[in-house]
């Protein structure tokens, strides 16, 4: 939806000025989001903005792997620094146009311009293309959750921005219930995913086979957490013999 659609609604919550109508505060209740995994790596994402939220976000998307590209007439030291070092590309000056979204992936703006803002969110959807404007959810088509990020293990926490602090205290609740057991647990059943997929047949072989693991007894959820890696062994290989097919 264009950006012109709020246009005569003054809402302070969908531009940072005039009077707040609470529009945009139903119609993010009114939306069903679609929960995804993006893979970044190679891919070419555009920062704009070098604030104190410039750099969250240039972190967050080169923890992905991220190519990313900052625009910001001024940047803070670390992203200078992140620039200097080679890990991101710096272009100090102001946003231009449509022009600096050819060829990229996903936009995150955070510059304190209301109206550059405007324009960077309705450029983007010209284009089709993922935005998301810091704190601006009417000038986002996909937001950011609160995560617990434990190796291959991600928990993504979305309230649809009914709640974001709300989101912030579940990540710190979730993060103490499942602990480094669950991540050790993942990476040894990825490491049989291989040897599932060569050798059992169906579908429904290969979900029995892992199903029989994780909520195998022993748990091995327990298993790990009294330090007993070798039970764990023990169980998938177990679990190997039950489910290979039997040799002619
Ligand atoms: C819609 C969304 C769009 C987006 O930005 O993607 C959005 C919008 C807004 N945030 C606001 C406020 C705050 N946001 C945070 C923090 C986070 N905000 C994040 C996401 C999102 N924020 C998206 C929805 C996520 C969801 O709920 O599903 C997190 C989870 C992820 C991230 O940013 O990476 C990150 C926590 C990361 C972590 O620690 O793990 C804090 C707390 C703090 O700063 O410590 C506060 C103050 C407390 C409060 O308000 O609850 C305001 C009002 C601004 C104002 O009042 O001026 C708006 C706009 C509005 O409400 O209109
Ligand atoms: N700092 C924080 O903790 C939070 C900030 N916000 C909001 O997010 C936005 C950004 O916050 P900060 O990073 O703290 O702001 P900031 O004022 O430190 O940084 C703004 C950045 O935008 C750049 N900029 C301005 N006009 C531009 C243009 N035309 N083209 C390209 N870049 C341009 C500036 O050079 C600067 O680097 C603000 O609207 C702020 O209200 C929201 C929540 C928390």
């Amino acid at each position: 939806m264009p950006a012109a659609a709020y246009a005569g609604k003054e809402c302070v919550c969908q531009f940072k000025r005039g009077i707040c109508d609470q529009t945009c505060v139903k119609d993010m209740l009114q939306t069903p989001f679609y929960i995804a995994c993006l893979k970044l790596k190679g891919r070419r994402c555009l920062v704009i903005g070098g604030g104190a939220m410039g750099l969250e976000k240039t972190e967050g998307l080169l923890a992905c792997d991220g190519d990313v590209t900052v625009i910001a007439p001024d940047a803070g030291p670390e992203l200078e620094e992140l620039a200097r070092e080679g890990s991101i590309r710096w272009e100090q000056r102001e946003y231009a146009g449509p022009e600096d979204l050819e060829g990229i992936f996903m936009v995150i703006a955070c510059t304190d311009d209301t109206d550059v803002n405007i324009r960077i969110y309705d450029d983007a959807e010209r284009r089709a293309m993922l935005v998301n404007i810091v704190d601006v959810p009417p000038l986002c088509n996909f937001i950011l959750p609160a995560l617990v990020r434990m190796g291959p293990l991600a928990i993504a926490i979305s309230t649809a921005g009914a709640s974001p602090a709300l989101a912030k205290r579940m990540k710190r609740e979730i993060g103490e219930l499942f602990g480094t057991e669950y991540e050790t647990l993942a990476i040894m059943l990825n490491d049989v995913r291989g040897w599932a997929k060569g050798t059992l047949p169906t579908y429904q072989d290969r979900k029995a086979f892992f199903e029989s693991i994780v909520n195998g007894d022993p748990d091995p959820i327990a298993l790990l957490r009294a330090g007993d890696s070798a039970g764990v062994h023990a169980l998938i290989a177990d679990a190997q013999r039950a489910h290979a097919p039997q040799a002619a």
